[in-house]
């Protein structure tokens, strides 16, 4: 056991942040001023109820109703104005919480309902980082924020928005990535898009291992030549547990390849693929070694931050900074952008920060 950490010096570390849904991170009194603006009817139009109401209803115990609450962010997210007031605000909210680094994905196809073209929509997200960016290192907090660009897995845009990522490549979008519901709509449907993107030297996730178990991450790493798998929790289901716990074949692969694990502990209890925190397979994972991150996921409907999510952790697990500082370097490592940058960030940024928490 390590002595306790104080959350306010958590949020102070630096940490780097992988899998992070923009449409899922919106501040609450931001919903409701861009409500107002198109006349979307919200649940309630008080900001703090607002967060409560979407906590509450993500805690379904199902992904399928967990998404639906999206409704609600992805209606006030049509106009290249909200676009960008969204991402600038996400860009300060993670930097305030002394994310260094952080890869922010979204779905262009869902924002296409009033008059904006696939290329707007970037567009307004990209402008949105930079100027959050910006104002985030004027406050003192420096960030640098990728865009992952997610295609929604049950639809069939896939090619389309492979061919926008890589199309935005030079200005700030670094991977590729597919979300949505997981029972049903294997990675496999969108082989043409990865093959694609392959070719084009690209990288990408793919959301696998989080409501459908084994054979979906098999397909992501074996059939689609996935980089990282978003969540991947259900790969512990491939190990035998007990004091000398046995990895089947694909844990073995995902272990001995370090293919990235994100991890988000918060979204996987409300969606129902793990019971609690403290039985988070995070724990098991991380005591062999496998490539764990840890991530938010969606901030508004898990009510939570990054600092939030590690503090959740080192109460749960007794870890310390030797372990944050752990979680943080295997996510900045396994990053998308090219790898003297990572370094910089790790050798620069990281290492100095906590070599100083570990003094
Ligand atoms: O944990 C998740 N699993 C699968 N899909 C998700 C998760 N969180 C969000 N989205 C989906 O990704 C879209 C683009 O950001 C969101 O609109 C939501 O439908
Ligand atoms: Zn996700």
């Amino acid at each position: 056991m390590v002595a306790r950490i104080r959350y306010e010096d958590i949020v102070k570390a630096p940490k780097a942040l992988l899998h992070d849904h923009l449409d899922g991170g919106l501040r609450p009194a931001t919903i409701v001023d861009l409500a107002a603006e198109v006349g979307h009817e919200l649940p309630t139009t008080d900001p703090v109820a607002l967060g409560g109401w979407f906590v509450a209803a993500a805690d379904s115990g199902s992904l399928e109703r967990y998404l639906e609450t999206f409704a609600h962010t992805v209606a006030v997210m049509q106009t290249a104005s909200a676009l960008r007031r969204v991402a600038r605000e996400c860009a300060l909210d993670l930097a305030a919480d002394g994310v260094v680094y952080a890869e922010v994905r979204f779905a262009p196809e869902q924002h296409l309902e009033r008059d904006l073209t696939l290329d707007e929509v970037v567009e307004a997200v990209l402008a949105g980082f930079v100027e959050g960016s910006a104002l985030a290192a004027e406050a003192g907090t420096p960030i640098r924020v990728g865009t992952l660009l997610t295609a929604m897995r049950h639809a069939a845009r896939s090619q389309e928005i492979a061919e926008l990522a890589v199309r935005h490549r030079d200005h700030g979008v670094v991977g590729f990535d597919i979300a949505g519901a997981e029972a049903g709509f294997p990675p496999t449907r969108h082989l043409d898009a990865f093959e694609y993107l392959q070719r084009e030297n690209f990288h990408f996730t793919i959301h696998a291992g989080e409501a459908f178990g084994l054979p979906s991450i098999w397909q992501a790493i074996q059939w689609c030549g996935a980089d990282r798998l978003g969540h991947g929790v259900r790969i512990v289901d491939d190990i035998t547990g007990g004091p000398e716990p046995v990895l089947g074949r694909l844990a073995a692969y995902v272990r001995d390849k370090r293919i990235p694990l994100e991890l988000c502990p918060s979204s996987n209890v409300q969606t129902g693929a793990v019971a609690s925190i403290a039985e988070h397979p995070i724990g098991l994972l991380r005591d062999l070694r496998f490539r764990v991150t840890v991530n938010t996921d969606n901030r508004l409907m898990s009510g939570t931050s990054m600092s939030r999510e590690m503090a959740l952790l080192c109460e749960a697990f007794g870890y310390g900074w030797r372990e944050v500082q752990w979680f943080t370097i295997n996510a900045m490592k396994s990053a998308f952008i090219p790898f003297d940058q990572r370094l910089q960030i790790i050798d620069e940024v990281i290492k100095p920060a906590y070599a100083k928490l570990l003094a």
